[in-house]
């Protein structure tokens, strides 16, 4: 039998904590139901190619942080059954959202769910980091001071590609076009600490072709969206391309 509890943050905790937040760091990790998600692939892929790219990309997200001693648990935020029993799987806690309202929405959930069980910060992890490693965690995690914000920079679009907070609501979830410096400006009228970490893994987001041949010809072989993709339609494409930052 699986537990539904309400929770006063709103959406519904399903299955227990399996352990307590104690005073250390929560992993909120938002997921988009995989039918839905990528939609930016669209004109070049499937919904069949995409639900299962997001699908690999959050098993492998999920599977690092659940195997990382550092965090006090890790929340997953969704309306997706088959990520909610991937929860039950890994010893993740499943949060349902009550509608899929969007990115923002989803963080702000996880994080009033974060100070209600007395966690010391949220780290905001999207999903579409399919090379992220364990030591990417003990460098988002190191160095943060309370109350501050450690800021993860996406190389192709302005955008922030994680978001360690200490507390939880330490600044408002700006994620969306040009969130790095909107979070900046966050941190700044909230007067905490911030840093901007470029970790080399995490450095590229998955929302284009480019970057799922970027991906492809990575070193992150060992990674279920790295076998998905290399037995897919792309794997005869290695042609990888550069990106800018936009102004
Ligand atoms: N829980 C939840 N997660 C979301 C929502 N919207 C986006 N996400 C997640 O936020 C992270 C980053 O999302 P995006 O890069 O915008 O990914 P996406 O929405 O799948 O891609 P596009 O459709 O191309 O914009 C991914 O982990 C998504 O699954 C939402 O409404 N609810
Ligand atoms: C969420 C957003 O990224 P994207 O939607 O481009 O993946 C961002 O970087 O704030």
């Amino acid at each position: 039998m699986t537990d539904r509890i309400p929770t006063k943050a709103g959406g519904t905790i399903v299955g227990a904590m399996t352990n307590p937040v104690g005073d250390g760091v929560l992993a909120v990790l938002p997921v988009k139901r995989f039918a839905a998600a990528k939609s930016r692939l669209g004109p070049t892929h499937g919904i069949r190619f995409r639900a299962e790219l997001a699908e690999a990309m959050f098993h492998d997200v999920l599977r690092v942080c659940t195997g990382h001693g550092g965090l006090a648990g890790t929340l997953v935020v969704t309306r997706e059954p088959r990520a909610a029993r991937a929860c039950a799987r890994h010893g993740a806690t499943h949060l349902r959202e009550r509608d899929e309202a969007g990115l923002n929405e989803a963080v702000e959930l996880g994080i009033r769910h974060a100070l209600l069980a007395g966690a010391r910060g949220v780290l905001v992890l999207p999903t579409d980091l399919p090379a992220l490693r364990s030591d990417d965690l003990d460098a988002m995690l190191a160095g943060c001071r309370v109350p501050g914000v450690s800021l993860g920079p996406a190389d192709c679009d302005g955008g922030t590609n994680w978001l360690l907070a200490c507390p939880p609501d330490a600044i408002r979830p700006r994620f969306g076009p040009d969130s790095l410096s909107l979070h900046v400006h966050e941190a700044v009228k909230a007067g905490v600490a911030t840093r901007i970490v470029r970790l080399e893994g995490v450095a590229r987001d998955i929302d284009t072709d480019d970057d799922l041949a970027w991906f492809l010809a990575s070193s992150a072989r060992s990674t279920e969206t790295w076998r998905f993709l290399a037995n897919g339609p792309l794997a005869d494409d290695t042609t990888t391309s550069d990106c800018e930052y936009h102004e």
